[in-house]
């Protein structure tokens, strides 16, 4: 999310001295959002609050924080001109309060989501849980509510925050379309540089992150920054991100692709965006 401030003034291009490690931050941000519900990273269990301030920052907060009451918005900071403040909890995507409570704050927020495939963000949810609690039930397990019928669990999160088009819905009530960014975690891994352009672009900011600040580390399997901050070193995501999905059974994800089509379809026209997660 990308509270313009206060004042709700949007930072004009020309005006966008934005540093290297406020992007620094910015693009660590966008790595572990994935998700970003996600947006948001609609990415994981990570839809749960994750208040990670990055400029001029908002307030922060374990991961149970996060705004509860009108009191809690005020820990966002005050913004000066020139400056974007940025909150990041992929839980507000798919939280019933959030879009009245952000827009009441400030109608102006420009608001982030980046999203991937439903069925592969659910096995990653799962392998995120998995890795914290080895005893809970197989993947298939959660998935159905009755295997042989097909019957899917939509109440358990890692389906029910894959369903895009529901969870946009509400947002669309409060703010305009153009004032959101669908940002795809496809194409966070493989053209970093364009999607981020694209983000730049929809905050009013110069150009600066390009792909010459990237390379593709093929034993992670992401993009890595060529230099860290401060540093003539490579900077990677940490550990947690790609790590290894369980094998889940094709019919099973067949179904649940299947499950997904409809919503994806309208999550398309919603956003007036393909992602490509049906071809
Ligand atoms: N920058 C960037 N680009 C592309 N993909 C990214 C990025 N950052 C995170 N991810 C992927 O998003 C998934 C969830 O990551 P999170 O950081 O939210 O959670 S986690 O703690 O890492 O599980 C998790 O997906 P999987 O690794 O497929 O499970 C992350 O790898």
């Amino acid at each position: 999310m990308a509270p313009p401030g206060p004042a709700g003034a949007h930072p004009t291009p020309a005006a966008e001295p934005l540093s290297r490690s406020i992007f620094r931050k910015f693009l660590l941000m966008l790595g572990s959002l994935l998700t970003s519900l996600y947006v948001f990273y609609c990415l994981a269990e990570r839809c749960r609050t994750l208040s990670d301030p990055v400029v001029g920052l908002s307030g922060g907060g374990g991961e149970e924080a996060g705004p509860r009451g009108a009191a809690e918005w005020d820990l966002m900071p005050r913004t000066l001109e020139g400056q974007i403040t940025m909150e990041k909890t992929p839980s507000y995507f798919v939280t019933r309060e959030a879009p009245a409570r952000i827009s009441a704050m400030s109608k102006d927020t420009k608001l982030i989501v980046v999203v991937r495939d439903p069925v592969t963000r659910a096995v990653s949810d799962y392998t995120q849980t998995l890795s914290k609690r080895p005893d809970i039930p197989s993947f298939e397990s959660l998935t159905f509510r009755n295997r042989s019928a097909g019957l899917i669990d939509t109440s358990w999160s890692a389906i029910q925050i894959g369903l895009y088009a529901k969870h946009l819905e509400p947002w669309l009530r409060h703010f305009p379309l153009g004032q959101m960014l669908f940002v795809s975690g496809e194409r966070l891994v493989s053209d970093p540089a364009g999607e981020l352009g694209r983000v730049q672009d929809f905050l009013g900011l110069k150009r600066i992150i390009t792909d010459k600040h990237f390379y593709f580390n093929q034993t992670k399997g992401f993009p890595c920054l060529k230099k860290a901050e401060g540093s003539s070193k490579p900077h990677c995501l940490g550990k947690t991100k790609g790590r290894a999905h369980p094998a889940i059974a094709r019919e099973v994800l067949r179904r649940l692709r299947d499950f997904y089509r409809p919503f994806n379809r309208k999550f398309y026209q919603m956003t007036g965006q393909d992602f490509g997660w049906d071809g």
